[in-house]
């Protein structure tokens, strides 16, 4: 009872909290003209930013991450980065600016595309994409064309169920191998073990979008084609994003690593358009046999999971009052009401992003922290960065508290402010956000489930340096997890 009254207390006392910093921030609202201009937003000049890449150079090899968050000690929450990549970018890292870049996106909102893989499609592979830049590299009409058309397979919980049986039967052969490649003293896994966990993660992508089992997690994990496709796809993380914020030297010399992404993407392309044929097929079979009916960052929480004993112990309870056996069955209906479960990966993603956040242009100028940003500028977004570092955003900021994600929980304030959509934005924000969200949920759902309920996972290493982070995290330490078998 008591409890309850707190909780309404707090809920009102939020509410008036949120009611005044609405009007604060309307009263101190700057207009258009009084903003200070566009030139003066600070930030290295283009030089100097040439300068800081190059060998020796401040940003040289250096976390895309602590490259954003040093720029935001030395020029501020706002700073211009010019001529990256062709046109300036502007990078904020003040909250109050997300909304309005996010309430100013447009009917279609604008994101710039990386230039290497525009390249890609309009001239190297041109003959495959015919003038269509597809969901991520699409703008304007045509973007939204294709989108008003994919979210409804990929977005609709209703359609998720189509897909839920293939995901069921990718964890299950992960689960096998777990048993497998096992250590049978220690019952740690082997140091590359990380190469499993990437392959589950294609292996559950290709049977959703390619309706294709490659048998990565099984008898075709060391085919020859199929390791090229890995190593394609690694590539295309690393290089991808190196070659378009770098300056674009690639545009007037012939850098090998351009034309490494480039013979990396030629093997991804391929790949997809021979399953995708396959699958087409398929389904023309299968259409005329009237067979047409309902067929159908994993590593950061694991981690964080096998680091507290407590927080697994929660979840198990949970997961067990779903899956009362090892093997019971998991189902759209009984996976429903799984609170811990999603805050878990809630927290685990905040913790460990996958990027920085993402990109808008601006249709029409806009005042962002107090500059007048104008029509047609990228505008940057990095709170991802700040969810997982910053301190005054995320009280203790690198602590696993999935207990944070829980209305009415003790620990429900420490991400306060912070949990607006403007903020925690893993999977980006609004139309354009990401078109896989529910797919990735929904893998990484099943594949953490299954786990918790077989096997008590534990980690036996310090996991401080467990990623390193160029643009996209990658696993820097072996992931000697340890599965020991649940007698019940
Ligand atoms: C943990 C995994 C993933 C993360 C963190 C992630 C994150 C993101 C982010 C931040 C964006 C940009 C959103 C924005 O600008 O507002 C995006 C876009 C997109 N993502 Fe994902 N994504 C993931 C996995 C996937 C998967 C598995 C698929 C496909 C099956 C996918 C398909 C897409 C597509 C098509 C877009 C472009 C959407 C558009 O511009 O309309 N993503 N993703």
């Amino acid at each position: 009872m008591l409890s309850t009254q707190w909780n309404a207390n707090k809920q009102i006392s939020r509410q008036v909290y949120q009611l005044c910093r609405g009007l604060a921030q309307k009263a101190t609202a700057v207009s258009l003209e009084e903003a200070k201009p566009y030139a003066d937003i600070p930030g290295p000049s283009k030089l100097q930013l040439i300068r800081a890449f190059l060998p020796g150079g401040r940003y040289k090899n250096l976390p895309v991450h602590e490259m954003f968050l040093d720029m935001n000690r030395q020029y501020g929450s706002i700073f211009r980065m010019p001529s990256v990549a062709g046109t300036d970018m502007v990078l904020t890292m003040n909250p109050q600016d997300y909304e309005v870049i996010f309430r100013n996106e447009g009917q279609y909102p604008y994101r710039r595309s990386f230039e290497v893989m525009d390249y890609f499609k309009r001239v190297h592979r041109r003959e495959v994409f015919d003038g269509y830049d597809g969901l991520t590299s699409g703008n304007g009409p045509a973007w939204g064309k294709m989108r008003t058309a994919v979210n409804p397979i990929l977005l609709q919980p209703r359609n998720a169920k189509l897909y839920m049986t293939n995901l069921v039967q990718v964890s299950d052969e992960f689960l096998e191998r777990i048993r497998t490649i096992r250590d049978p003293v220690t019952q740690e896994m082997p140091d590359d073990f990380a190469v499993d966990i990437r392959h589950l993660v294609i292996e559950s992508i290709c049977s959703v979008a390619l309706n294709t089992h490659l048998g990565l997690l099984g008898e075709q994990r060391n085919n020859k084609d199929i390791q090229k496709l890995v190593l394609a796809l690694q590539d295309v993380v690393e290089l991808g994003f190196q070659l378009d914020i770098m300056p674009a030297f690639w545009k007037y010399l012939p850098m090998p690593n351009f034309k490494k992404l480039m013979r990396s993407l030629d093997t991804i392309t391929d790949f997809c358009y021979f399953h995708i044929g396959n699958a087409l097929k398929r389904i023309e079979e299968d259409a005329k046999a009237g067979k047409l009916n309902e067929k159908g960052l994993e590593n950061s929480l694991w981690e964080n999971l096998s680091k507290s004993p407590d927080k697994q112990a929660r979840l198990l309870e949970e997961i067990r009052g779903i899956l009362p056996n090892k093997d019971s069955l998991l189902t759209m209906e009984n996976m429903r009401n799984l609170p811990y479960l999603r805050a878990c990966i809630k927290e685990g993603i905040r913790m460990y992003p996958i990027g920085p956040g993402t990109l808008r242009r601006m249709p029409h100028d806009v005042v962002l922290s107090g500059y007048r940003v104008v029509a047609g500028t990228d505008v940057g977004i990095a709170a991802n960065y700040q969810m997982a570092n910053m301190e005054q955003f995320v009280p203790k900021v690198r602590e696993f508290i999935p207990e944070r994600w829980l209305r009415d929980e003790s620990n429900s304030h420490l991400v306060g402010e912070t949990a607006t959509p403007f903020m925690y934005l893993p999977f980006g924000f609004g139309p354009r956000s990401c078109a896989g969200k529910r797919i990735v949920d929904m893998m990484l759902e099943i594949a953490i489930s299954r786990l918790v309920r077989n096997f008590e996972i534990g980690f036996d290493y310090p996991i401080e340096n467990a990623f390193k982070a160029k643009f996209f995290v990658q696993p820097n330490i072996p992931f000697k997890f340890k599965f020991i078998e649940r007698s019940d």
